[in-house]
């Protein structure tokens, strides 16, 4: 995904494109990436072999940093210590193509052998994040650059300890400095469409979406484990192979070779380009290369002129470079826009083939969870029919929004049950509930503030593709078609809840009441069989909880049942079918919206003379 709205090359931008038809967005997106080519490419025309050596250089860290990219800018997980797998692939290349094993592989296919090592140790430096937070993960990671340092230092047979090994010498016609820098240069290449390829699908939607909305991707059906591990899987094979182009370009490598500073580079080209960018950390990454190179007395600071960088550009633009490349972003939104839901779209968005009305109720039975000697629900039973509406009030703190939880899975009751036909929901894990047909919104929008509002909408469609990484890296035919469907059904989406015409706007620009809508979109591009909503009104203007009211109502006229946590009184006695009362975790009352009118213990526990 470009989460960067409007300055990023998105290469799959709709219907237009996919039937043939180039659309004027995908240059004006495509420009900045051919004129940094076009102007690398010129380098070596300038005759001067050391400005070569440079870009060849620069072109070999983006190669790395464009797969880091996508660990910390997008799925914002802090790997610092990345000049560990340059190190395994330069000594992977190098050991398998000096024949220090008793053979001795053609260079190539030292590098391929590098990049399929690189895979796997990628994992393996990847898999504290799956638990690791932050900082923890951080450190982990520059415990296995120390480590790998040490093996390569003391394994002394195979490569060299110390003294080092020969780097791998690359065939004909590569051999020649320029030979190399256009290898270089078409590594970076493929490696930057690629990226933009992943940013521009499902899984680069999906990273940020964990980086930011963690909880909401859960509950969209990401499984943030497997979708790291892949991330994981080609950040290390193409830091592999960047580290075999390096052994070659070094023509010598020892351990001191790949030192902190390094690691630094690549860590703070990310950070200074901006998150969810791929040209910000491109520009970045060309930018430290050359830095020093212009300030040649400087070059032992490199560490201080990194950090000192890093300090300005997140003062100055705490979005980094892609950030102030955004021009878009910056243009004033009409300040008196309307939230005008259309029911049509919405009719056309449900009957679309993923549409899965719901055949059988939402039987809840018996759900208990304590926190701790709380009991926030205290054996709750409840009935959800397909295409009604049931309203779930209650004070605060009397467990609605933990009876949500627990049926969206975020949190697992000590006891009960909650079933759809013969379906256990509660053996199933969070993320499996948006297969199940269950959506749901939060009680404040958890939304990816940097995305576009298509964008956002699009992460509620992730289950709906069928695209691999893999497909998504090589812009095959089914990750277009994906795209293509999910940008069409997000459009759909948007003019459901009415939110059009602001597609392309970066949701951190949105007001309030247009991310609860936005997040209703979202849980509608799931097609939900049952839609979870929690206090969808709150801070939201009379006009608008009417039009809330009928946007709900359609929804569950279409067959959808509805749960409904709210405090608005008036909403919830218009368009509910049934409503049930919470007192301190327990039913107090349930029945229609009448009958809970009039009910004496609601009218004294919660609603008020
Ligand atoms: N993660 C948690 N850890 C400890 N206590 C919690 C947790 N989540 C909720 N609670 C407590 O459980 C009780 C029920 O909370 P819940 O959020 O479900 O209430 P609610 O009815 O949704 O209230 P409100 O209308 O204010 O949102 C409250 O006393 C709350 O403080």
């Amino acid at each position: 995904m470009s989460v960067r709205p409007s300055a990023e090359a998105d290469p799959v931008l709709g219907a237009a494109e996919a039937a043939g038809t180039p659309s004027r967005t995908g240059w004006r997106k495509a420009w900045p990436f051919l004129l940094i080519l076009a102007i690398t490419a010129a380098v070596p025309l300038a005759g001067n072999d050391y400005w070569t050596l440079i870009a060849t250089r620069a072109a070999i860290y983006w190669v790395l940093v464009s797969g880091l990219n996508l660990i910390i800018g997008f799925a914002g997980q802090l790997a610092i210590g990345y000049v560990a797998l340059l190190l395994v692939g330069a000594y992977t290349t190098s050991v398998l193509a000096s024949g220090n094993l008793g053979f001795a592989l053609p260079s190539f296919a030292a590098l391929g052998a590098a990049g399929a090592f690189g895979a796997v140790v990628g994992v393996i430096v990847g898999l504290p994040a799956l638990r690791l937070r932050t900082f923890y993960f951080a450190i982990t990671t520059l415990g296995f650059a120390t480590i790998v340092t040490q093996i390569a230092l003391a394994w002394q047979d195979v490569t060299g300890g110390g003294v080092g090994i020969v780097g791998p010498e690359m065939p004909a016609p590569f051999d020649s400095r320029i030979g190399f820098f256009v290898l270089c240069l078409a590594a970076a290449s493929l490696c930057t469409w690629m990226t933009l390829n992943v940013a521009a699908s499902r899984h680069g939607r999906a990273l940020v979406a964990v980086r930011d909305a963690d909880v909401a991707a859960e509950a969209v059906g990401i499984s943030k484990p497997r979708l790291l591990v892949s991330i994981f899987l080609f950040a290390g094979a193409v830091a592999a192979i960047a580290g075999g182009l390096f052994a070659s370009l070094q023509t010598y490598i020892t351990p001191d070779a790949f030192t902190f500073e390094l690691s630094l580079l690549f860590f703070i080209a990310v950070l200074i380009g901006g998150r969810g960018s791929v040209l910000g950390p491109l520009l970045g990454t060309i930018i430290l290369t050359i830095l020093p190179e212009f300030a040649a007395p400087l070059a032992a600071w490199a560490a201080f002129l990194y950090a000192a960088l890093l300090l300005v550009i997140v003062l100055v633009v705490p979005g980094g470079i892609a950030d102030l490349l955004d021009v878009a972003s910056r243009r004033p939104l009409p300040p008196e826009r309307a939230i005008m839901p259309r029911p049509a779209a919405l009719a056309t968005l449900l009957e679309t083939p993923a549409g899965k009305p719901a055949s059988e109720p939402m039987v809840l039975k018996g759900i208990e969870l304590s926190f701790g000697a709380l009991k926030a629900v205290d054996g709750v039973d409840l009935v959800i029919e397909p295409g009604t509406v049931h309203g779930l009030i209650g004070p605060n703190g009397s467990g609605k929004t933990t009876t949500l939880n627990v049926v969206s899975g975020y949190y697992r009751p000590q006891a009960g049950s909650a079933r759809i036909g013969g379906c256990e929901l509660l053996a199933e894990p969070p993320e499996a509930r948006a297969r199940l047909g269950i959506a749901r919104t939060f009680q404040t929008p958890r939304i990816v503030g940097e995305a576009s509002v298509i964008e956002n909408v699009m992460i509620g469609g992730t289950v709906l593709g069928h695209a691999t990484l893999a497909e998504a890296l090589l812009a095959l035919p089914r990750h277009r078609a994906d795209e293509v469907r999910l940008r069409e059904d997000a459009r759909l989406a948007l003019r459901a809840v009415g939110l059009e015409g602001l597609d392309e706007v970066r949701a951190s620009r949105l007001q309030h009441s247009e991310l609860r809508f936005m997040e209703i979109a979202r849980a509608l591009m799931v097609r939900p069989a049952f839609l979870l909503l929690d206090e969808p009104a709150a801070g939201l203007s009379t006009q608008e909880i009417k039009r809330l009211g009928a946007l709900v109502s359609d929804v569950a006229a279409r067959g959808t049942g509805v749960l409904l946590v709210e405090h608005h009184a008036d909403l919830i006695f218009d368009i509910c079918h049934h409503v049930t009362v919470l007192n301190l975790g327990q039913v107090l009352a349930a029945g229609t919206p009448a009958e809970i009118r009039t009910h004496k213990e609601v009218v004294s526990a919660y609603l008020g003379a």
